[in-house]
Parts: structure tokens; C-alpha cells; sequence
């Protein structure tokens, strides 16, 4: 039998979807632990953690990252499962633009802004639209990188829809950017992955650049 690693170890203890986990922890805090930790960073912030204004905010702090990083309960296969058998012969670009992207770094748990641009061509195998939309969603209420959330929706609808091709392009503004540290404003990072056919046929690939940058 294979040694489990330890990376392994903690993988399994953790109530995450298994199958496109980035990250591993080894068991959830409780609420009660998270909140008491938002206690410490309050205080440690400078400010009372027991003046009347703060009383509640460990909580709302608790409930936002319930809503913020919900992508962690969230299963790309799952929301890709259900394909429409009725437009099988549809054989050309399917495409989203403009899907919104709320996201958290995952080197200072800054927020990240933006819009994501999805396309697939498919082989017979086509999902509700909104699926594509959800999909951005899970990733992007997880922490990671832009580069890393580009690759990982491009892998999901390649590998769950046996797509021909995809691609995926985000733009985002990202405040530990702008608001901190270098403090550079208005400047948007831009990742694009492109896989099979947008890949290989780069008359298509143009096809995709064009309708993202259309009005
Ligand atoms: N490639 C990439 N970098 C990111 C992303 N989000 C944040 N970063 C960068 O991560 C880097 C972390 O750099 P460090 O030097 O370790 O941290 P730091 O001292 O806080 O860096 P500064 O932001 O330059 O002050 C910074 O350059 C951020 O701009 C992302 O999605 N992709
Ligand atoms: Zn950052």
C-alpha cells in the first residue's frame, strides 16, 4: 500500500471538495475560534475589542467570510453534471462575457475585482449557461491567484465537458495594489488561458479577443 503524504493526511481531514483542492487544512476552526481570532487582529489593530461599536463585529466579520470564501463547499463537477441532451449538434463557441469576479488574494486576503470571459467549444456535451457563471464563482470564493483561478476554470470545463476547446480571459483590479503597498490605482492585470482548439487555431483565439473586447 502507498505511504500517505502528509499533504495527503491533511487533505482527508479536511470537508473541502476533494477532487481540485489547492489547499489543505487540517481541520475547521469553529466559529467561536474564528471569532475570538477576529478579537485578537481588532486588538491588535489598535483599537477595543469590547467598545460598544466592536461588540458584534467579530460575528459580521465571521457571517462576510462565510459569504467571501463560500467556494470552498462548492463542487465544479457537481455544477457541470447536468448536460442538455437537446442541443447536441451545436458545434461552435459557446460564450459568457463579462461574468463578475469578487476574489481574495491569497497573499494578503485582499479583495480582487474584475470580470472573467468564458468559452467553450463543445463536443456534444453543452450545460446552462449559468453553470459557467457558478464555476467562476466557486474559484473565486476561494483564496489563490489570478493566474491560478484562470488555469483552474479552464481545467474544470475542459476535463468535465470534454470541451474541444476554452478559453478564459479575467481582468481585475487588485487592491493590495491599490491600497496598500505600491498604491498603484486603476491598473488591471489581465490572465488568459487558452486550451485545445483555442489554442491551436489561433483564427478562433482572435475570434474569442474580439468579442471580449467588443461593447
Ligand atoms: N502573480 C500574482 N501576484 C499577486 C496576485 N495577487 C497579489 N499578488 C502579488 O503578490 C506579491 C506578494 O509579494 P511579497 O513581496 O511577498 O509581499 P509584499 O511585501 O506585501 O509585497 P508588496 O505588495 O509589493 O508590498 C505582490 O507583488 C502582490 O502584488 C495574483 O493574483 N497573482
Ligand atoms: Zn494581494
Amino acid at each position: 500500500m502507498d505511504a500517505i503524504t502528509p499533504e495527503a493526511a491533511l487533505i482527508e481531514r479536511c470537508s473541502c471538495a476533494a477532487d481540485d483542492l489547492q489547499h489543505g487544512h487540517p481541520s475547521r476552526p469553529s466559529r467561536d475560534e474564528a471569532m475570538a481570532a477576529v478579537r485578537t487582529l481588532l486588538a491588535w489593530a489598535g483599537d477595543n475589542p469590547e467598545r460598544e461599536g466592536l461588540l458584534d463585529t467579530p460575528q459580521r466579520v465571521v457571517d462576510a467570510y462565510g459569504e467571501w470564501f463560500a467556494g470552498y463547499e462548492g463542487d465544479p463537477a457537481k455544477e457541470l453534471s447536468r448536460t442538455f441532451e437537446d442541443v447536441q449538434g451545436y458545434d461552435d463557441m459557446v460564450m459568457l462575457r463579462g461574468i463578475d469576479v469578487q476574489s481574495h488574494c491569497e497573499h494578503h486576503m485582499a479583495p480582487f475585482l474584475g470580470k472573467a470571459w468564458v468559452a467553450y467549444m463543445p463536443t456534444g456535451k453543452v450545460v446552462g449557461l449559468s453553470k459557467l457563471a457558478r464555476l467562476v464563482e466557486i474559484y473565486a470564493k476561494r483564496l489563490q491567484t489570478q493566474e491560478t483561478m484562470t488555469m483552474q476554470v479552464a481545467d474544470a470545463i475542459e476535463d468535465h465537458l470534454s470541451a474541444a476547446g476554452v478559453a478564459v480571459l479575467i481582468d481585475a483590479e487588485h487592491q493590495c495594489m491599490s491600497t496598500r503597498g505600491v498604491r498603484h490605482h486603476d491598473v488591471s492585470t489581465i490572465t488568459t488561458q487558452f486550451r485545445g482548439v483555442f489554442k491551436t487555431d489561433k483564427v478562433l483565439q482572435q475570434r474569442f479577443m474580439d468579442l471580449v473586447v467588443r461593447k
